[in-house]
């Protein structure tokens, strides 16, 4: 089944500060397949992190539509939208939003739990899936306990833990030493066999060169890239 997993039509985002107006996004058109994992620059303040706030039902669009899952997100009340995120969707932010007071599991089990699903069902997911990105050794560390690196990998778990459809990626390495950031490369890379899509915002050319293709935000459209 090839449907498309998340799309989005004539996308508009426009800020309004008093009498100033800032049209970041005019009109943008997107089609994710399953699987498929995108990268988006553009330059600073091209409105990557807006795009993706709105393809995460983090906020809400001036004009156009998200569409999730066959749900037009801005159409859902609070609670279900909620619920449709955590099911459906996996976030990764430069800077990890771990809980600092819970260890890695806790942490990676967190979608799970709040998903309803039993604490003993939801742990042992969270230590398969820790054991992929390679942080079996360190399930019981909290997030102050662990590398920047390592973290980051602890945060792709918790992205991947409720087998999202689609995950969002902010500078996934923006934050990191050229050897931690290397190996978070390699991971995300690994897991492009994964059956989720991702759309990964980055200013690394490393990134970007491991995706199925690379679209550029400019003039507050998309446009494809090589
Ligand atoms: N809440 C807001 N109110 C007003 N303007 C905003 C708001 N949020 C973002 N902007 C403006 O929208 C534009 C796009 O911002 P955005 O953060 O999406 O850019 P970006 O491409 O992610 O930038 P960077 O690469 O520097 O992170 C910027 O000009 C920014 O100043």
């Amino acid at each position: 089944m090839n449907e498309v997993v998340l799309h989005c039509e004539s996308l508009a985002r426009v800020y309004e500060d008093g009498d100033k107006v800032v049209e970041v996004l005019s009109g943008v058109d997107l089609e994710l397949m399953p699987g498929e994992k995108i990268a988006v620059v553009g330059t600073s303040g091209s409105g990557k992190s807006t795009l993706l706030n709105l393809l995460g039902g983090l906020d809400r669009p001036s004009a156009g539509r998200v569409v999730l899952g066959g749900a037009d997100m801005a159409a859902l009340a609070e609670r279900e939208l909620c619920a449709l995120r955590n099911q459906r969707l996996g976030f990764v932010y430069q800077f990890h939003h771990l809980l600092p007071e819970f260890d890695a599991r806790e942490n990676v089990a967190m979608p799970l739990l709040i998903g309803g699903e039993t604490r003993r069902e939801s742990w042992r997911r969270a230590d398969e899936i820790l054991a992929r990105v390679g942080m079996d050794h360190r399930l019981q560390h909290r997030p102050g306990q662990l590398s920047g690196g390592e973290r980051q990998r602890v945060a792709i778990a918790r992205a991947l833990v409720a087998s999202p459809d689609v995950v969002l990626m902010d500078e996934p390495t923006g934050n990191l030493d050229p050897d931690s950031a290397a190996q978070v490369l390699a991971l995300i890379d690994e897991l492009g066999e994964s059956s989720a899509a991702f759309v990964v915002v980055t200013h690394d050319p490393a990134i970007a060169a491991h995706m199925n293709r690379t679209l550029e935000l400019r003039g507050g459209v998309l446009e494809s890239r090589g």
